[in-house]
């Protein structure tokens, strides 16, 4: 008996084709071999012929797809080792399918510690899903490394798992692009080297992974007058420099050490130092003698010199921040200490600067708390010996530091642009103070009150002046306003028409802390000045063969008063200086000798008192 398995289309009931099964088994008689008759079994199979067209339209359907699609398809065995990959593999990485088939992921990885990697074995082992893991693969035909993103999940027969499958993506130029942008964000165009983001990423890691026994020095480098180059050779010249002093500090530099650029011309190597303080010191010489040699620009030749400023980790900072702060800080120091030099960062820098920052934090509003006070300091006729005078000079009471130095925040007070202000306030508060000494005491002052340059610049001082007479009735002739030598000269042109001004309202004008500038005499005959007063450190100079100074002093004297100028010498501490300047013709004089600057009481005391001091003298 056999049978045959026939498929044909008849029409149904309906008047529809349909797929008919006809299973036809032919009777054959046992005993002759002779044929019987045949049975046929016919079924509908209409159904399984569609569902079997589908499956073979879908089969067709995933080929094209896979091999149009500009990924690639993959599947693995349950151990991890590839059954199949589609031809996308070879289109984009020019890898084979049998270069492939029959090996793991691991085993052609490019890089075996890669996350991407690990994380696709870590979800393997626990059987998940994954997506879009990045891993990099090797590329035969260019000699390259790409970038794959890999997509898969596990396949089970029934509850069996027997491998992953998945789809894989070129992900090559959007990682390059992406470095790209990573490069550029982090890296300073000029010079390449790192900026300031990554530095303090970089030096976050370092510090993390340093141990107790681990030194590391944080050097802040700084070009001495830089600025100098820019404006002098341009803007170009001096992106020249920046990247020579770049490619200088790179080449000076272990491989493990980190140079980057702030910004300006600003620096920073971070370097392990086995002997902490000593090795830093070896390193900033081998720097500096790295940066000594002249840099060519425009057939000029350029010599660099920096400041550099040093904190060590443990012992000034053990945060990427502090390091860095404690570093700039101490070449801060070391440029205020004459520039061409290197300073370790101390405590008391730090104590100082955060001092600073408080007074910069709190200047604003010293005035309307009125936390200012004018002291005064008696000024005498040498011939007399009698007061003729004093000079306002200013304090800030402040509530957490105590008693400031005028030294210590008039600066800052001009640079933040208060020092007009606080100056109507002082012009205000010594024209008041003075007409009311004045008219208690019934006798003639002339109260001396310190102008900062940038008051002379702003415009406001004339109608200050103006005002501080008005509302106090001093007599013009009892105000002098004092301007240091350096910031005259500065702005010699600007502020002569300043100077005629007042001078038209008849207050006097002194040149303050003559002989600390580099000018001569002979602008001071083309000014409407009245007084010169020889700066104290000029009065107070240790003499070399006990004459030296004295001679310029004689001649200094003269000299002024040829040009109708009155002298005064500040800061007058001894009385055989007193003698001195007595027996040279010196007009006045102040100092230590005669009385300290006194609070506003305290000098009204004085003033009642003098005659009996005179005694004394
Ligand atoms: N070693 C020594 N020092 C003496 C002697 N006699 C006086 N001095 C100090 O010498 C400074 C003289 O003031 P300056 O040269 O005008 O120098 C002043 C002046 O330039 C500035 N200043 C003070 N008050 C004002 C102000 O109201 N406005 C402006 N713009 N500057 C002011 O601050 C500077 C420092 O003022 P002070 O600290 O009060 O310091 C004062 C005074 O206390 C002495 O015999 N020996």
């Amino acid at each position: 008996m056999s049978s045959r398995l026939l498929e044909f289309r008849v029409r149904n009931k309906e008047g529809h084709y349909i797929w008919v099964g006809a299973n036809i088994r032919v009777l054959i008689d046992p005993l002759t071999g002779e044929k019987l008759g045949s049975v046929v079994v016919s079924r509908d199979i209409q159904a399984q012929r569609d569902a079997r067209e589908e499956l073979i339209r879908s089969e067709a359907r995933f080929r094209s797809l896979t091999n149009l699609s500009s990924d690639w398809f993959w599947e693995t065995d349950e151990q991890g080792r590839f059954t199949y990959v589609s031809d996308g593999l070879y289109r984009l990485f020019g890898i084979r399918p049998e270069e492939v088939i029959g090996r793991t992921r691991t085993e052609r990885a490019a890089d075996r510690t890669e996350p991407g990697l690990l994380e696709y074995l870590a979800k393997v082992e626990r059987r998940e899903p994954f997506r879009d893991l990045p891993y990099s693969v090797f590329v035969p035909e260019k000699g390259t490394i790409g970038c794959a993103a890999l997509s898969g999940e596990p396949i089970y027969d029934g509850n069996r798992f027997i491998g992953y499958r998945g789809v894989g993506r070129d992900i090559t130029d959007s990682m390059q692009a992406q470095k790209r942008l990573q490069d550029l964000a982090n890296h300073d165009a000029l010079t390449g080297l790192p900026n300031r983001a990554h530095l303090s990423e970089r030096l976050r890691t370092l510090l993390d992974n340093c141990g107790s026994d681990d030194r590391v020095a944080v050097l802040f480098i700084d070009l001495d007058r830089f600025k100098e180059v820019n404006d002098t050779l341009g803007h170009a010249r001096g992106d020249e420099l920046l990247s020579e002093v770049a490619q200088r500090l790179r080449q000076s530099i272990a491989a493990s050490d980190i140079v980057a650029r702030l910004g300006g011309d600003e620096f920073v190597v971070v370097s392990q130092c086995i002997n902490g303080a000593q090795s830093a010191m070896q390193l900033v010489e081998k720097l500096r003698y790295a940066l000594d040699a002249p840099i060519e620009l425009a057939a000029h030749e350029v010599f660099v010199r920096s400041s550099i400023g040093i904190s060590m980790f443990p012992q000034d900072g053990r945060s990427e921040e502090d390091l860095l702060q404690h570093a700039d800080i101490a070449m801060y120091r070391a440029k205020e200490e004459g520039r061409n030099g290197y300073r370790f960062y101390t405590e008391e820098m730090g104590i100082q600067v955060r001092e600073r920052m408080t007074i910069d934090n709190s200047l604003h509003r010293a005035l309307e708390r009125n936390e200012f006070e004018l002291y005064y300091q008696p000024k005498f006729d040498l011939s007399s010996l009698r007061v003729v005078g004093m000079e306002a000079l200013i304090r800030w009471n402040h509530p957490q530091l105590g008693r400031v130095s005028p030294l210590d925040f008039i600066p800052m007070a001009e640079e933040r642009g208060f020092i007009s202000e606080i100056g109507k306030w002082v012009l205000e508060e010594a024209c008041r103070f003075t007409a009311r000494l004045m008219a208690a005491q019934g006798q003639e002052l002339k109260v001396s009150v310190n102008l900062s340059a940038r008051q002379v610049q702003e415009g406001l001082l004339i109608r200050h002046v103006v005002e501080a007479l008005e509302r106090s009735a001093l007599t013009p002739g009892s105000l002098e306003l004092e301007l240091t030598e350096t910031a005259m000269i500065a702005n010699l042109a600007a502020s002569a028409d300043v100077f005629t001004e007042l001078k038209s309202l008849g207050v006097s004008l002194a040149v303050d802390d003559f002989g600390t500038g580099y000018s001569g005499l002979a602008y001071l005959g083309q000014l409407p000045f009245d007084v010169l007063k020889l700066d104290r450190s000029f009065i107070n100079q240790k003499e070399k063969n006990g004459l030296g100074n004295r001679k310029i002093i004689r001649a200094f004297i003269r000299m002024a008063q040829s040009l109708n100028l009155s002298v005064v010498a500040e800061g007058v501490e001894t009385s055989e200086i007193l003698s001195f300047l007595r027996e040279v013709g010196c007009n006045e004089a102040q100092g230590y000798l005669f009385s300290r600057p006194l609070p506003a009481d305290e000098f009204e005391t004085f003033i009642a008192t003098h005659e009996a001091r005179l005694l004394v003298l």
